[in-house]
C-alpha cells in the first residue's frame, strides 16, 4: 500500500521536494501539504494536484510520514500543537529544519518517535537535490528505506551516522545552492563589464557550471586534475586561477562554510530549549 506523506509547511523547501516527487512519479493523491493560509496552498494544489489542509492535526491523522518543513523559529509551537495527533498515529517523522536536534524535536512531539533528520537543498525541485540524512534509534530498516526512497526521488542521498555531521552537510550542500547563485551573479556582472549582454553572460555561466558538475561527476579524475586540463601553460585560465588563489578563495570558502555550520549549531542552542 502506498504511504501518505504530509508536509507540515508548504514553503520553498517543501515545494521543491513535493515538485520533484510528483515529477519523479509519486502520486499526488499520496501527498498532503499544510499551511495556515490557503493562499499558500492553492498554487501547489492547482499546479501539482496534491491534497492540502490548513489544520496540521487533521493531516497528521491520515499520514504514514510527516515531514516537518516550517521555519526552525516556529517549530516548537507547531510540534506542540500537533503532539496529540502525532502520538495517536505514530508516523515516521522527517525534519528538514536546519539546526534542530532529533532529541529535541522528538520531545516537542511527545517523545518516543522514529525520526529522521534530513538536510536537503532546493535543487530537489528539478530532481537534482542533495540531502544528508540521520536516523534516530527508533527508525527501523523499512522506515530508513522509505526516507531514502522519498529523498532519492529528488536527488542524491547520503546517510550520516553522527547527527552532528548534519551541520557540515548544511555547509556543503543545504546552503550551498546560494553560493553558486552568488557566483552566477558575480560572473554575469563581470561578463557585462567585459562587454557581453547580461542574458548571454548569464546563460554561458550557468551552462558552464552545469557542464563542469556533469563532467566532474562522470569522471574518475579528481577536480584538481580536471582543472589542470583546462589550464594551458601560459594561457588564460592559468592567469584567472592564479588570481583566485592569490585572493585566497579556498580560505574564503572554508571561513564561509565554517560560519554556516557554526550557525546551525548556534540555532540548536537558541531554539532547542525543551
Ligand atoms: N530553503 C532552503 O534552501 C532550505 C530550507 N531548509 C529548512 O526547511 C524549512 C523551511 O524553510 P523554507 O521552506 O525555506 O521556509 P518558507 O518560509 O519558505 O516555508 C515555511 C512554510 O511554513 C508555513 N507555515 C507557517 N506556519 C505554519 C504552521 N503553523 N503550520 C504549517 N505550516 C506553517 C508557511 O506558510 C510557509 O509556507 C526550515 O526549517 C529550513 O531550515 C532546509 C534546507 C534548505
Ligand atoms: O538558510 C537556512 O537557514 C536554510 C537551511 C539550509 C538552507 N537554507
Amino acid at each position: 500500500m502506498a504511504s501518505t506523506i504530509t508536509f507540515i509547511g508548504a514553503g520553498n523547501m517543501a515545494g521543491a521536494i513535493i515538485g520533484g516527487m510528483i515529477e519523479s512519479g509519486f502520486s499526488p493523491d499520496d501527498v498532503i501539504a499544510t499551511s495556515p493560509s490557503d493562499d499558500v496552498l492553492a498554487p501547489l494544489r492547482e499546479r501539482l494536484g496534491i491534497r492540502t489542509e490548513t489544520d496540521n492535526a487533521t493531516a497528521v491523522a491520515q499520514s504514514d510520514v510527516v515531514v516537518l518543513a516550517v521555519k526552525p523559529q516556529i517549530m516548537r509551537e507547531v510540534c506542540e500543537q500537533m503532539r496529540e495527533a502525532v502520538q495517536a498515529r505514530r508516523p515516521l517523522i522527517v525534519s528538514v529544519a536546519a539546526g534542530l536536534p532529533a532529541e529535541i524535536l522528538e520531545a516537542w512531539l511527545g517523545g518516543a518517535l522514529p525520526l529522521v533528520r534530513c538536510m536537503p537543498n532546493t535543487p530537489a525541485l528539478v530532481g537534482a537535490g542533495a540531502a544528508g540524512l540521520f536516523a534516530n534509534d527508533r527508525v527501523d530498516e523499512a522506515q530508513r528505506r522509505l526516507a531514502t526512497e522519498l529523498m532519492e526521488a529528488v536527488g542524491l542521498v547520503e546517510w550520516v551516522e553522527d547527527e552532528a555531521l548534519l551541520d557540515a552537510v548544511t555547509a556543503v550542500s543545504g546552503s550551498a545552492p546560494a553560493y553558486f547563485f552568488l557566483m552566477f551573479e558575480a560572473m554575469e556582472e563581470a561578463g557585462v563589464t567585459l562587454g557581453l549582454p547580461a542574458d548571454t553572460a548569464r546563460r554561458l555561466a550557468m551552462q558552464t557550471a552545469l557542464g563542469a558538475a556533469k563532467m566532474a561527476l562522470a569522471s574518475d579524475q579528481p577536480p584538481a586534475e580536471l582543472k589542470r586540463n583546462v589550464m594551458s601553460p601560459g594561457g588564460t585560465t592559468e592567469r584567472a586561477i592564479a588570481h583566485l588563489e592569490q585572493a585566497e578563495l579556498r580560505r574564503i570558502m572554508a571561513e564561509a562554510m565554517t560560519a554556516c555550520a557554526d550557525r546551525a549549531a548556534e540555532m540548536a542552542d537558541e531554539l532547542g530549549q525543551r
